[in-house]
């Protein structure tokens, strides 16, 4: 890299809450969409020599810090300039307001006190033209301490980031006073590196990969430790560097023998990455002893990463100790975690040996450990005793989440706590918010043991499993699917090739109607078509679907689907066994399975299915020789699924309200055909459908 780094001019600002941005300046785009979710601001400064960033906004603007207000200020030159309005949607740093052209934000008494006007203005370009910097300056600082601090002019910076000739250095002063707002710049400061990261590499060629520091055991035997959170990592495409605690002699059979690093060590080799790269996450497993915890902690403070994943690994799966639970009931580390991952066993530990036998159990512990300081908890229920499900409790503080999952049974469950907490911080290293990077992790874990459980690796009986499955499908399609959401089976618009014909309509016609309609997902049913022609009509399609935020899935043909990347498949009893299709799409695909039976709904949930589509519920001219099991056979088998649920099957404006009035919960809308394609106008047909249905 050149030490005179191109940048663009940007600023982006929020407007009825979403980022809008000035011209020319996609990476900014790119980085605010993905950490502020879209709802972000900033403003940015610059002259010759150095360029400033800033930003701030509501409360909701700053997820994940939570309640903390922040605004910015920064430097133009080597000059303090002075703070944004913090005002809901409306906070700007003085240098420019885009709809106004160059304007100042400040209040013309701070401006008066500051002496910054003239500086400002006189160190500017003109809007969206480029310029060179070869420093990059981020700050960030919590008002509240602003504003109480005795000299408001010599500003506060809670974190300050300075990005000049390829280095990091955080050289502003770090002023931070509460818990609740260390814990925030924690987050903050991986932000801001990532802005001037973004704005330093930007038409440099360089790209930085999201990253992911394990701090843990190694596990001899592959399956646990370092070496599972490290494949955790890649099959998440995250880099991972990787700080050993622990070497274990470890097999299928169990652990022969521990020998632990001394802790200045692992401190040189905490120090040796955090210093040279960007770590986006610090992921801990094995810590065995206290003092370890006491180095680690203080290397937290001294290098801030955007997140903390803390395994309370004590004992393994083998039932050998690890780590005894005086170890973090020092407490020292939970107060920075942003989510701990403890299992029935390591939560009862850290609670003093209380006995964790209920779900209503799980939630005690899940608060209890909250209250230790860590931002979530997530009590794994794997082995709850009398639940044929995995149950998982994920508690933010505020909400408890109960996240549950079929239980694999297989022997091949060595190492999945370590691998859970590693795919959650890879996820939360590429920007997934936090209880999505949760589910992501679950479905991951719940595929590969899928895929891994009849492995046979060791005579012991606990086995490791096959973290990178995805691999042996030599198809990338393996991207995750939190994006689906239950809701979205509301109205299910599923074509037919034989009424596009009738109608003269092509696919892309018929799909662009319904989705103009308002349905909010769709199913490419076309029996009759050429698959040459099928798949450049569904790549189409899928571009439709896409620009509209609507998921496109693709009927029995699980080649199609891979061919267009769709969002998933529809498959019916005698298709591909949901189980196989899973394998062969991976977890990042939707899958939907047609279940006339409670045991056709139990077998779908085992196979790793999303959803199914239950019917006829009525008679049907569609398909034939379909039987009709009725609204109350649509009930059973609502009430017995696990899933969420689809009614098809003769559904029109004239009945759907008596499917809906079922009132189940997990019953979560229609899937219609005719009564939206074998119509003059698909677009009104599904409007007024969809005018009798809403999300419960
Ligand atoms: C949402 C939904 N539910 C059920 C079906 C029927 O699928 P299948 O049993 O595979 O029958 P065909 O559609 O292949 O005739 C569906 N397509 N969609
Ligand atoms: C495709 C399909 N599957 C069914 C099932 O019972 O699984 S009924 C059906 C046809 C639904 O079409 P219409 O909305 O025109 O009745």
């Amino acid at each position: 890299m050149n030490d005179s780094i191109p940048l663009a001019y940007s600023s982006c600002w929020s407007q009825n809450g979403r980022l809008r941005c000035s011209k020319g300046v996609p990476w900014m785009k790119d980085t605010y969409l993905r950490w502020l979710g879209g709802r972000g601001m900033d403003c940015i400064g610059w002259n010759d020599q150095e360029v400033v960033f800033m930003w701030g906004g509501p409360p909701e603007l700053v997820e994940p810090f939570g309640a903390m207000e922040m605004t910015g200020l920064g430097r133009v030159g080597s000059k303090e300039v002075s703070r944004t309005d913090s005002k809901v949607g409306q906070a700007w740093f003085g240098l420019d307001k885009p709809e106004s052209g160059l304007k100042s934000g400040l209040e013309p008494d701070l401006i008066e006190k500051s002496g910054s006007k003239s500086r400002l203005n006189s160190g500017l370009s003109p809007i969206h033209s480029e310029t060179h910097a070869d420093r990059v300056t981020v700050a960030a600082f919590n008002p509240s301490l602003f504003f109480n601090h005795p000299h408001s002019f010599s500003f506060p910076v809670t974190i300050g980031l300075t990005y000049a000739k390829n280095r990091f250095e955080r050289s502003e002063v770090l002023l931070v006073r509460q818990k609740r707002n260390r814990d925030r710049v924690r987050s903050l400061s991986g932000m801001l590196e990532e802005s001037a990261y973004a704005a330093v590499t930007q038409g440099s060629g360089l790209r930085r990969l999201a990253h992911v520091l394990t701090v843990a055991g190694s596990d001899s035997g592959g399956g646990a430790g370092i070496q599972a959170d490290i494949k955790a990592c890649a099959a998440a495409c995250v880099y991972c560097s990787s700080v050993i605690t622990s070497v274990t002699a470890q097999n299928t059979i169990g652990v022969q023998g521990v020998y632990s690093l001394a802790e200045n060590f692992v401190a040189e080799q905490l120090r040796s990455v955090l210093s040279d790269m960007q770590v986006d996450v610090i992921k801990t497993g094995m810590l065995p002893s206290p003092g370890m915890i006491t180095v680690l902690c203080q290397i937290i403070k001294e290098f801030p990463v955007r997140a903390v994943v803390v395994d309370p690994v004590m004992v393994s799966t083998s039932g050998d100790v690890l780590s005894g639970p005086s170890t973090l009931s020092g407490k020292e580390l939970l107060p920075l975690a942003d989510v701990v991952t403890p299992n029935l066993k390591e939560a009862s530990a850290l609670l003093g040996g209380i006995s964790l036998d209920t779900v209503g159990d799980m939630r005690f512990a899940a608060k209890s450990i909250h209250a230790f300081g860590a931002r979530n908890v997530l009590v794994k229920g794997g082995d709850l005793p009398g639940s044929s499900d995995a149950i998982d409790i994920f508690f933010d503080g505020e909400q408890f989440h109960e996240l549950c999952g079929p239980r694999i049974m297989t022997r091949n469950t060595h190492g999945t706590g370590c691998t859970l907490a590693s795919y959650i911080a890879a996820e939360l290293a590429k920007g997934t918010p936090m209880l999505q990077s949760v589910q992501a992790a679950k479905s991951f874990v719940k595929s590969a043991l899928l895929y891994s459980k009849d492995l046979m690796i060791g005579n012991g009986p606990q086995g490791p499993f096959d973290h990178l499955f995805m691999l042996k499908n030599q198809l990338n399609n393996y991207a995750p699917k939190w994006s689906f959401n239950a809701n979205s089976l509301l109205l299910y618009a599923v074509t037919d090739s034989r009424m596009n014909k009738k109608w003269a309509r092509s696919i892309t016609e018929a799909v662009k109607a319904s989705i103009e309609g308002g349905a909010t997902i769709i199913q490419l049913r076309e029996k009759e078509v050429e698959t040459s022609e099928f798949v450049k009509e569904a790549v189409d399609c899928m571009a439709i679907c896409r620009s509209h935020h609507v998921p496109l899935l693709i009927n029995d043909r699980i080649d199609v689907a891979l061919a267009c990347d769709a969002d998933g498949v529809h498959i019916g009893q005698s298709d591909m066994p949901a189980e196989l299709a899973r394998k062969i799409l991976g977890p990042g695909k939707i899958i939907g399975v047609s279940c006339k039976t409670p045991a056709q709904a139990m077998k779908a949930w085992a196979d790793g299915a999303d959803y199914i589509g239950c019917g006829g519920v009525f008679p049907t001219n569609t398909k034939q020789s379909n039987p009709t099991i009725g609204l109350k056979g649509l009930e059973t088998v609502c009430l017995a699924s696990k899933l969420p649920v689809v009614a098809i099957g003769g559904i029109g404006a004239g009945n759907v309200q008596s499917v809906m009035e079922l009132g189940v919960p997990n019953l979560k809308g229609v899937a219609v055909v005719s009564a939206l394609f074998d119509q003059e106008s698909v677009t009104t047909e599904t409007r007024r459908l969809k005018s009798f249905l809403t999300v419960r």
